[in-house]
């Protein structure tokens, strides 16, 4: 092996969205130069795909961004607690103009292949085009959440009107005064309907699982808050980095709901069902960890839905039942009145897990086991193959020729979700065992690691490093032993995409780090601190 073979950039990574944006920051500092390819013909990642109407952040806004400069979070305004997806893109182009991030940036190009090289130690990357580049260090940037999920329902490619995953919402479409199915009732259900029920003709849900739903309480950004976020934004900076989930919440002071009298629990549920995950982490600190106390909050959070639902019935099938599986076991999604639309007689649920499983969808709409309903349009809210999706559809080849794909087959493995035994000198920002929490932290924490790595070997003039599959053996068992310990462990049993169980014909599997995510940034901090003890550090002969 030789190392003379010069790359056409030290790096090369996939996805424009934030992890992008972080790595051109990151890997600028260390002095590498990096070219960034993404298929989608804006930047955003996320943001630019998902433009159904009422698409915003779950995450609240001020903390929901890049910290890596204090000027630009000064300099930049939020209009509101959760941004729209505009928004929150247009904030992206405010950092990749600021600083200075577009000529690193190459639009609408897909990348169909990359393929380590044993002899150069150099990453071919292939485009859709045929182009092929190299590079030193190949790194995804290419989303937890960004493969769709097509669901094989008989008949689709019949129906005549529009049919599209939410993800890809046609910019033309005329959705108003139309009839309009959307399959799946999860957290992007849950953003349309109340966005578009006022102006839609009629709306049909068709659910298979209910979700816990937390209220999102949307309000605008006042100039009095703004002042405070701003004044506060150090603080804010370091509670994301030292709390569970990344996002700039307080903590539950100790308290236990388990050892807490009902009346308290009671008063004290009530007092913080303020909006956002906030609830979750801020009441008591045993919710997730405790099946009694996780009882407790189910109770209350199903007691606040079914008061909104008129119809008993109907309440019945959007409200799950407190036992049927552990909060968060699904990640609830966020509110801005989703319920109170059933209300309307002219949004509809159908339930297809129990009474009327679709059969197939014909030339003009959806034929259930009971019943042939009309549409004008179709809308596949189904949703995403998290964290391994966008990493197994095209081939990444490593060392011995076998792909990720391949490797992933029957478990995912990872060196805490930034490496991958056998594929050396690749890099992956938020991957599989990493935590499922406030993403742009997480983010920001994995290229800060990457670049911290890339930046030793440069200046100790390594050409290869290889993760070692012992160490990935270890991180795996130790993510599945924390994993069984929690109560999200039921995950697949309610086809949750936190466990890839909402995939046909593949394996649930731990693909999330429960250890809390301030845990998982002090193991990268650890791992910088000790000179990266995961990876083997190699010369090629000149
Ligand atoms: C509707 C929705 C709402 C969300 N809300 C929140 C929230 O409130 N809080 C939170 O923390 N997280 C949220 N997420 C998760 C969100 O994905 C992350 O917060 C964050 O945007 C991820 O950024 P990223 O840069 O890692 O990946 P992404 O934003 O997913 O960007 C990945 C990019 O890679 C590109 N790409 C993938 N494969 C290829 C390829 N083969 N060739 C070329 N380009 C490719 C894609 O086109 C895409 O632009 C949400 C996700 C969705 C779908």
């Amino acid at each position: 092996m030789t190392s003379t073979e010069k790359p056409d950039f030290d790096v090369i990574s996939v996805g424009a969205g934030f992890a992008g944006l972080a790595l051109i920051h990151y890997l600028r500092e260390v002095g590498m130069s990096i070219k960034v390819l993404d298929r989608a013909s804006d930047i955003g990642g996320t943001w630019t795909w998902n433009r159904y109407p009422g698409a915003m952040t779950d995450s609240e806004s001020y903390y929901y961004c890049l910290m890596f400069s204090k000027e630009l979070l000064q300099e930049w305004s939020w209009s509101a607690r959760y941004p729209t997806w505009k928004e929150t893109q247009d904030y992206m182009k405010f950092v990749a103009d600021k600083c200075d991030m577009w000529p690193h940036i190459q639009l609408e190009t897909e990348v169909v292949a990359a393929d380590y090289q044993k002899d150069s130690g150099l990453w071919k990357v292939t485009t859709e085009s045929g182009e092929t580049l190299t590079c030193k260090y190949f790194i995804s940037g290419m989303g937890m959440i960004s493969q769709q999920i097509i669901p094989d329902i008989k008949g689709m490619d019949t129906f005549k009107g529009p049919i599209f995953h939410s993800s890809r919402w046609p910019e033309d479409l005329e959705w108003e005064g139309k009839r309009i199915a959307m399959i799946g009732a999860g957290a992007t259900t849950v953003q349309m309907v109340p966005a578009m029920s006022e102006k839609a003709k009629s709306i049909h849900v068709f659910q298979r699982t209910n979700n816990f739903i937390l209220p999102g309480m949307q309000r605008e950004m006042t100039p009095e808050w703004e002042k405070e976020i701003k004044e506060n934004y150090d603080e804010i900076v370091a509670k994301c980095r030292n709390h569970v989930f990344g996002m700039a919440f307080d903590d539950a002071e100790g308290r236990l709901a388990v050892e807490t009298p009902p009346e308290e629990v009671e008063r004290i549920f009530e007092e913080k069902w303020t909006g956002s995950f906030r609830w979750v982490f801020e009441t008591f600190d045993d919710l997730l960890s405790d099946q009694r106390a996780n009882d407790m909050a189910s109770e209350f959070i199903a007691r606040k839905m079914r008061e909104r639902v008129e119809d008993p019935e109907l309440a019945d099938l959007l409200v799950p039942k407190v036992g049927d599986y552990p909060l968060f076991a699904k990640r609830p999604p966020m509110d801005h009145h989703y319920l109170e639309q059933f209300n309307r007689d002219d949004v509809f649920l159908v339930d297809i897990k129990d009474k009327e499983p679709i059969v197939e969808i014909t030339e003009t709409g959806i034929r259930t086991t009971e019943n042939h309903f009309e549409f004008d349009i179709i809308i596949l809210a189904t949703g995403f193959q998290a964290y391994t999706g966008a990493l197994e559809a095209f081939p990444i080849r490593g060392e011995s020729g076998q792909t990720l794909a391949e490797k992933w087959q029957d478990k995912s493995a990872s060196i805490m979700g930034v490496c991958v035994a056998d594929f050396p000198n690749l890099f992956v920002i938020t991957g599989p065992q990493a935590p499922f929490a406030n993403l742009p932290t997480s983010i920001e924490q994995n290229a800060i690691w990457i670049a911290k790595c890339i930046d030793k070997m440069e200046k100790e003039g390594y050409d290869v490093c290889k993760p070692r599959k012992d160490v990935e053996d270890e991180w795996t068992a130790h993510v599945a032993d924390i994993h069984s310990q929690t109560l999200m462990s039921t995950g697949d049993k309610v086809h949750s995409w936190m466990m890839g169980a909402n995939i046909e014909n593949k394996q649930p599997r731990v693909l999330i780090y429960f250890g809390g995510a301030n845990n998982y940034y002090d193991c990268l901090d650890k791992s910088v601190e000790e000179g990266f003890p995961e990876l083997e550090f190699e010369k090629l002969a000149s």
